[in-house]
C-alpha cells in the first residue's frame, strides 16, 4: 500500500470527507457570512440576500441574469448562494454559488460548527489547515475570527475545541493506543508589508523576515511559538497580543484593522502503545487563523495620510492575492507568491499543502455593494484552487538492538547496528508526486526533511536512481556499512588524539618535575653556602625575598634602572610633543627665535655645569628647528659629552674595579681627554624651564657603555667631516697639552669627533690617552678669541685656567665658519644674508677676494645671535664685521 493511500485512509478514518479522491486532494471550502446592518447604516435596499433552492428549484430563481454563475451551481443539485443587485443596474442580479451562506442572523456558534469544526480533525491528524476572513472592511472579519469576549469567534473557539480533544483523546478507553497532544501559538501581524510578532512587545518586536527553508518551505524567522496548556492560559496571551495589534478608526470602521493578522496553532500529537508505553508515532498539525485587512475604498474612508499609506499597502496585498489566486486558476506557469508578505506565507494555503477555508464576510448597505461583488468575485476564483493536503506523521522506530563490536581497537565501544527499515518507512510523510511545496509560518517546515534525514540518504550512497535498483535490505546494509566505518574511523581518530593528549601530559609532567628537582637543588646550594661564609654580600642576598636567587635580584636591579630610564624618555617625549604642538602654532620666524633663545639659554646653563639642564634645552631648540643638522650635531655631541661626565663621575666613585674589565676602561676615562664637568657648582639656582642639574653617577653596566657612546660620537664626527669637506675629521688639531681632565673641559669642538675616536681607542685597549699633536697656532681675530675663550659651540664651558691646551686661531676659525655658514644661515631669521649684502660683499670680484672674511663676518654675526643673549645689538656687529675684515 502506498504512502499517500495510507495517508489518505487515515484521513478518512477521521471523517475528512472533503477530501477529494485520490491523490490528497482538496479545494478551498467558500463560506459567505452577510453581517447585520449596524445602526446608523442606510436601511436594507434587499440588494443583497443569501438565496437557498431545493434541489427540485432552478437555481435562476436566484440569478436570472447572471448565467455565468449560475452554471457554477453545487453538484448535489440543491443551490445554496449569494445573490447581489448590479449597483449600477438593480434590475440585474449576480449569484454566487456556495456550500455555506450564512445570514445575518447566524450565530458564531453556528459558522463554527458548521464549517470550522470539522478542520480540527483534520488538523488534528497532521494536515495544515488554513482559515481566512476576507471582505471588505467593517464587513465582520474580525467579528467572525475574533468575536467580542461574550461572543467568542472562530480563535477562541478552536482552541477550545483542541483543548478539549486533547482531554477527550487522554481519557479515552480501549484502544491499543492512546494520542497525547501539545498544543502552541504563535501570532504575526503583517502591518505595512513588514511582519511582527504580537507575542512580543511591540517596543521589543522587531521586523521579521519571512524564509524559506531547504526543504522550500515557507516560515517566519525568529517567530516565537508559546505553548500552551489550558485555555485561560490562551485567553491571556491572546487578549494582550490582540490589544498590539494595529487599529485604527476610519469613517467605515471604528476600529478597523490596519495590519493582517495570522494567528497559528501548532497540535503535535504523540501516539502512545498503551501496552509498551511507548510512542510510536507522531503527527504535527496546525491551524492558521488568518483575519485578513479589508480591502479599503479610499474614497469612503475618509483616510489621512497615515491611513492612506496604510490602506495603499493593504490594498496592494489583497491585490497580489488576488493575482496569485488568478495565476492558480489559469495555471500560470509563475505564482507570484512573492510579490507580497502576505501571499509568501499564505503559500502553503494557496495551492500548497493545507486544507483551507475562506470565509467571506460581506456589508449589506449599498455603497458597499461594488466591494461586496469584489470580493465574492475572488471567493468563486478562489474556490478553484486545488490544494494537496500532506499529513506531517512520523514514526518513531523502537530503539536498535545492540549489535556485536566488530571494530578492533584496545577497547572497541559498542556500535550500534541501524535496525532494519519497516517496509512502510515513513519517518516523514512525503509529497505525493507534483505536489507543491509546503509553507509553515508558525514553528517551522514540519513537512519538510530534516537535515539528519538528508545526511543519511547521502551516507547511504546513490541517488534516487540506485536506491530504485536496490532492495530494502541491501540498501540498510550498505547504510550499515557506511555508518561502521565512519564510525570506526572516527574511534581510531579519537584514540590517536587521546594518546598524543597523554603523551602532552607526561612530558609535561616530566618538565614540572625536572623544575622541583632544581629548585631543590638550588634551595641546598643556598643553604650549605649560607652555612660557610659570612660576607656581606651573603647576608645581603639572605634578606633577599623567598624565591628571589642573586641572578634574579641583579636582573630586578636592571629592571629597575631601566623602568626609571623609561620614565624619563616618557616624561620627556610627552614634555616633546607639548613643544611639538606648539612649533606647528608658530610661524617660521617665532620658530628660529624660540630656537635661538634655547640655544642661548642651554649654553648658559652648560656654561655653569647644568649639564642636564643644557642637554634638555637642546632638545627643545632641536623641536623648534628640526632640520637644522647643525644643531642635531651640537645636540648629539653634547649628549656625548654628558655621558662621558657621567661616566667619569661613576669611575670616580668606584675605584677599585676588576682591571681589564669594562668598568675599570670606564675607570680610566678620567686620565683621557674627556671634558669633565665644570667643578662641581654651588647649588645652582633651579632653572624656570627645568629641574636643578643633578649629574647623577651612572652604574658600572651603564658606564661600560661608555665605549658604545663613542662609537656615536665618532659616527657624528665623519658625518660632521663628510659634510663640511673633511675639515673636521681630517682635523688640524686636537685636544693636547697636560692634565685629562683639564682637556676634556677644554676640548675645542673641531676636535670632539677625533678626539672621542681616540678615547675610544685608548679605553678600549686600556690605554693612555696621547692626544694628536697641536697644528701651529694661527693668528686669529679678536673677536674670535674672545669668543673661543668663552664658549664652545656645543655649549660646553671653556674652562681656559684648567685647560692646559688653548685652541688655535686657526681651528677657531674653521669651525666657526662651519658653523655660522651652516647654523646661522638656517637658525637665524634673515640675518646671515642681510649681514653679507650689508657687508658689500655681493660682487663676484668681492666675493672671491674675501669669502673667508665674509665668512667670518657672517659667522660672527650668527654665532652670537643664536648663541649669546648678552650679544651686542645687530647693527653694531655689523660695523664691526666689515671692520675686521
Ligand atoms: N455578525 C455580526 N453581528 C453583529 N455585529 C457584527 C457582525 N459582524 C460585524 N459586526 C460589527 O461590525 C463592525 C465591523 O466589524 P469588524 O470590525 O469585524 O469588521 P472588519 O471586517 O474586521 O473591518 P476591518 O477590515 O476594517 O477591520 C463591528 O462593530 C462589529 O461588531
Amino acid at each position: 500500500m502506498s504512502r499517500h493511500m495510507t495517508a489518505m485512509l487515515r484521513c478518512d478514518r477521521a471523517g475528512l470527507s472533503f477530501l477529494d479522491d485520490a491523490p490528497m486532494s482538496s479545494k478551498v471550502k467558500i463560506a459567505a457570512r452577510l453581517r447585520p446592518r449596524l445602526a446608523g447604516e442606510p436601511p436594507d435596499d434587499g440588494g443583497l440576500r443569501i438565496c437557498r433552492a431545493e434541489p427540485s428549484v432552478n437555481a435562476s430563481s436566484c440569478s436570472a441574469n447572471n448565467s455565468a454563475n449560475s452554471s457554477a451551481n453545487s453538484t448535489s443539485g440543491s443551490f445554496t448562494g449569494i445573490a447581489v443587485a448590479n449597483p449600477r443596474d438593480p434590475t440585474q442580479i449576480f449569484t454566487f454559488p456556495f456550500t455555506s451562506c450564512y445570514d445575518a442572523d447566524a450565530t458564531q456558534e453556528e459558522i463554527f460548527n458548521t464549517d470550522v469544526r470539522p478542520l480540527i480533525d483534520v488538523a488534528w491528524s497532521g494536515i495544515t489547515v488554513t482559515i481566512f476572513a476576507y471582505g471588505v472592511t467593517s464587513s465582520g472579519k474580525t467579528h467572525t475570527m475574533q468575536g467580542p469576549p461574550d461572543d467568542p469567534g472562530v480563535i477562541p473557539r478552536v482552541v477550545e475545541a483542541l483543548f478539549a480533544k486533547t482531554a477527550k483523546a487522554v481519557a479515552a478507553t480501549g484502544g491499543a493506543e492512546l494520542e497525547q497532544a501539545e498544543l502552541a501559538v504563535s501570532y504575526i501581524e503583517i502591518y505595512k508589508d513588514d511582519v511582527y510578532d504580537l507575542l512580543v512587545a511591540r517596543e521589543n518586536a522587531p521586523k521579521l523576515p519571512v524564509r524559506e527553508n531547504e526543504a522550500g518551505a515557507v516560515f517566519v524567522a525568529g517567530l516565537a511559538s508559546t505553548r500552551i496548556s489550558s485555555v485561560q492560559e490562551f485567553e491571556g496571551l491572546y487578549s494582550t497580543a490582540t490589544a498590539r495589534r494595529s487599529v485604527g478608526a476610519t469613517l467605515l470602521n471604528r476600529a478597523s484593522s490596519r495590519s493582517h493578522a495570522i494567528l497559528t496553532l501548532d497540535i503535535k500529537v504523540r501516539v502512545v502503545d498503551r501496552a509498551t508505553g511507548a510512542t510510536t508515532r507522531v503527527r504535527a498539525g496546525k491551524i492558521n487563523l488568518v483575519d485578513l485587512a479589508g480591502s479599503e475604498n479610499n474614497r469612503l474612508t475618509g483616510n489621512d495620510p497615515a491611513r492612506m499609506a496604510e490602506s495603499a499597502a493593504i490594498n496592494k496585498s489583497l491585490s497580489v492575492l488576488g493575482q496569485v489566486v488568478h495565476a492558480l486558476n489559469t495555471g500560470a506557469p509563475r505564482i507570484p507568491y512573492r510579490n507580497a508578505k502576505l501571499t509568501r506565507i499564505l503559500q502553503d494555503a494557496l495551492g500548497g499543502a493545507s486544507v483551507g477555508l475562506l470565509i467571506c464576510n460581506l456589508a449589506p448597505a449599498i455603497r458597499f455593494r461594488q466591494d461586496t461583488l469584489n470580493t465574492l468575485n475572488f471567493a468563486v476564483r478562489t474556490k478553484n484552487i486545488e490544494n494537496k493536503p500532506v499529513v506531517n506523521e512520523r514514526e518513531i522506530r523502537p530503539p536498535p538492538a545492540p549489535a556485536p563490536p566488530k571494530i578492533d581497537l584496545a577497547h572497541p565501544p559498542v556500535i550500534p547496528k541501524p535496525a532494519p527499515r519497516p517496509s512502510a518507512r515513513a519517518s516523514l510523510v512525503p509529497r505525493p508526486t507534483g505536489a507543491p511545496r509546503a509553507s509553515s509560518f508558525g514553528v517551522g517546515a514540519s513537512a519538510a526533511p530534516s537535515r539528519a534525514e538528508s545526511r543519511m540518504s547521502v551516507v547511504g550512497g546513490g541517488g534516487a536512481g540506485t536506491e530504485k535498483a536496490m532492495s530494502e535490505a541491501e540498501i540498510d546494509a550498505r547504510i550499515a556499512r557506511a555508518v561502521e566505518a565512519e564510525v570506526a574511523r572516527r574511534l581510531q581518530e579519537r584514540e590517536r588524539e587521546l594518546e598524543a593528549e597523554r603523551e602532552r601530559e607526561r612530558a609535561e609532567r616530566e618538565r614540572e618535575k625536572e623544575r622541583e628537582r632544581e629548585k631543590e637543588r638550588e634551595r641546598e646550594k643556598e643553604a650549605g653556602s649560607s652555612r660557610h661564609t659570612k660576607s656581606p654580600k651573603r647576608t645581603r642576598e639572605r634578606e633577599l625575598p623567598p624565591g628571589l636567587t642573586p641572578l634574579l635580584k641583579r636582573h630586578k636591579d636592571l629592571d629597575d634602572e631601566l623602568q626609571s630610564r623609561l620614565a624619563e624618555l616618557e616624561r620627556k617625549v610627552e614634555k616633546g610633543n607639548r613643544d611639538a604642538g606648539l612649533v606647528d602654532v608658530l610661524s617660521p620666524v617665532s620658530r628660529k627665535k624660540t630656537g635661538r633663545a634655547y640655544v642661548a639659554l642651554a649654553r648658559s646653563h652648560s656654561e655653569q655645569g647644568n649639564l642636564q639642564v643644557a642637554l634638555d634645552l637642546y632638545r627643545r631648540a632641536e623641536t623648534y628647528v628640526p632640520d637644522n643638522v647643525k644643531l642635531k650635531e651640537r645636540w648629539i655631541l653634547f649628549v656625548v659629552h654628558v655621558f662621558l661626565c657621567r661616566v667619569a663621575a661613576a669611575t670616580a666613585a668606584t675605584p677599585s674595579s676588576r682591571p681589564g674589565s669594562r668598568a675599570s676602561k670606564a675607570a680610566a676615562l678620567p686620565s683621557a681627554p674627556v671634558r669633565t664637568p665644570a667643578p662641581a657648582p654651588a647649588p645652582t639656582p633651579p632653572s624656570r624651564s627645568a629641574p636643578a642639574p643633578v649629574l647623577e653617577p651612572l652604574s658600572r653596566s651603564a658606564a661600560a657603555k661608555v665605549v658604545s657612546a663613542s662609537r656615536l660620537a665618532a659616527v657624528v664626527s665623519a658625518v660632521r667631516s663628510k659634510r663640511t669637506g673633511g675639515v673636521s675629521a681630517s682635523g688640524t688639531g686636537s685636544g693636547s697639552g697636560s692634565g685629562a681632565a683639564a682637556k676634556a673641559g677644554s676640548t675645542p669642538r673641531r676636535a670632539h669627533g677625533k678626539t672621542i675616536i681616540e678615547i675610544e681607542w685608548a679605553v678600549q685597549n686600556n690605554k693612555a690617552f696621547k692626544p694628536s699633536p697641536k697644528r701651529p697656532k694661527k693668528k686669529t681675530t679678536k673677536a674670535k678669541t674672545k669668543d673661543a675663550g668663552e664658549m664652545d659651540v656645543d655649549g660646553a664651558p671653556r674652562v681656559q685656567a684648567d685647560v692646559g691646551h688653548v685652541l688655535s686661531d686657526d681651528q677657531m676659525e674653521v669651525d666657526e665658519v662651519e658653523t655660522s655658514l651652516t647654523f646661522g644661515t638656517e637658525l637665524t631669521n634673515t640675518g646671515s644674508k642681510r649681514g653679507v649684502a650689508d657687508a658689500g660683499m655681493e660682487t663676484p670680484a668681492k666675493r672671491a677676494r674675501g669669502k673667508k672674511q665674509r665668512v667670518r663676518v657672517v659667522m660672527i654675526e650668527s654665532d652670537e645671535d643664536e648663541d649669546d643673549p648678552g650679544a651686542a645689538p645687530r647693527k653694531n656687529r655689523r660695523r664691526v664685521g666689515p671692520a675686521a675684515a
